[in-house]
């Protein structure tokens, strides 16, 4: 299946599906025929679950280098490495970088590709479920010990490959975390799905069929909103939901502690309690989220580590942030989310909440 992403600054297909890798690379052939040199970045943990499928499959002669695994692969260290590693392969504006691997390698290869010699061509070859998010759109960044990608770039891929047979090796938190983002993608976008997700299997156990469904349908609502707002203007901030508290809980953990997605969800929740007070969501609906969490295994506990101040330090930096002024996505009802100025002192009570509530459920 072909899902296409008509970015303002570029178009491109998202291909989806099982075993897919080499008919889709072959199919780009009208781009690997104008490269001079292909390196793939991966990290240590996909290259050592996922070399053997990749090498039978694609079909072109490459240079590999094999980072560090997870988030501390989106160091500036890291970043440093892969650009001179590029350098001494001597690699020019006509190389082309493959992307293989979760958000963590997507992001850090896609910002490397956008600055090495200004701006080379990107394909990401995803190998998570939370990459339907990270590998469409166009976000790229590193982290900074002060806040979560915060150094980055808006660069769109020149195709997106998302072979499904990658997920077979992910870990049950893994894919506990990528659901996170499908989670998130239907709340912005439809309340029948998310009524499908609460009330069906285990994320963990979903039938394959079912989870291809759900892949691509949060790839084909992130899409229609990049094509809306590629730069994060106005609507592109939907796709932000849950990740103001969420980022806050990543970056105070120290990065990899918290899986990204598990963070999201946590986040997720935030959001709900706020969109009580702005919006129409009703409380009945944030407990059953929350059941619906904690039975899926997310770890929530990971919030008594750290207080509503250390927080703050985290939530002041979010990029949605307006003159100092907190902004978060919230939603009206169940689809349907707004963005909108939350003050501080709201801010914490609605932490405060959140620890109650989390302590009410799980005493
Ligand atoms: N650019 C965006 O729009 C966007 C969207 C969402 C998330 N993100 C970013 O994506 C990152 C999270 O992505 P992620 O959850 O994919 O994390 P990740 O890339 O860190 O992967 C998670 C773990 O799984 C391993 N792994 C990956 N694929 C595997 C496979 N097929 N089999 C076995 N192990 C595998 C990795 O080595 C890592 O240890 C975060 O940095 C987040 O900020 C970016
Ligand atoms: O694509 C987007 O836009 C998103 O916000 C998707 C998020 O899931 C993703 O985690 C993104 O990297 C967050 O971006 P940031 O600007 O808040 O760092
Ligand atoms: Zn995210």
């Amino acid at each position: 299946m072909k899902i296409p992403v008509r970015a303002a600054s570029h178009s491109y297909d998202v291909t989806i599906g099982k075993g897919i890798l080499k008919e889709a690379v072959t199919a780009l052939n009208y781009l690997f025929a104008k490269t001079d040199k292909i390196v793939v970045l991966t990290d240590e943990n996909v290259w050592s679950s996922q070399q053997h499928y990749f090498e039978a499959n694609f079909p072109y002669e490459y240079h590999l280098h094999v980072m560090p695994a997870g988030e501390t692969c989106k160091s500036f260290e890291n970043y440093n490495a892969v650009q001179t590693f590029l350098l001494e392969q001597k690699c020019t504006r006509k190389s082309l970088i493959i992307a293989f691997g979760g958000g963590a390698v997507g992001d850090l290869a896609g910002f490397v590709a956008a600055t090495y010699m200004r701006g080379i061509p990107f394909v990401q070859v995803p190998t998570t479920i939370l990459a339907h998010d990270s590998a469409v759109g166009g976000k790229t960044a590193i982290n900074h010990a002060l806040g979560k990608n915060m150094i980055g770039a808006f660069y769109q891929p020149d195709a997106v490959i998302y072979d499904i047979t990658f997920l077979h090796s992910l870990s049950e938190k893994e894919v506990r975390s990528g659901m996170a983002e499908v989670i998130k993608h239907a709340l912005i976008s439809d309340a029948q799905w998310v009524e499908e997700l609460l009330e069906g299997d285990f994320v963990t156990k979903l039938p394959e069929e079912t989870l291809v469904n759900y892949l691509a349908h949060g790839i084909q609502v992130k899409a229609t909103i990049v094509e809306q707002d590629e730069t994060e203007q106005s609507v592109r901030k939907f796709l932000n939901l849950g990740h103001t508290y969420g980022h806050a809980i990543e970056a105070a953990a120290g990065y990899g502690r918290v899986a990204h997605g598990e963070a999201v969800m946590i986040g997720l929740l935030y959001t709900l309690l706020l969109s009580e007070q702005y919006g129409k969501v009703n409380h009945q609906f944030t407990k059953r989220f929350l059941h619906f969490a904690l039975e899926n295994g997310y770890p929530f506990e990971a919030v008594h580590d750290f207080t509503f101040e250390q927080l703050t330090e985290y939530l002041l930096k979010d990029k949605k942030a307006d003159y100092g002024q907190l902004q978060f996505v919230l939603l009206d009802t169940i689809g349907h989310p707004f963005v909108q100025k939350v003050e501080l002192e709201k801010c914490e009570q609605i932490d405060q909440q959140l620890r109650a509530l989390l302590a009410e459920v799980q005493k």
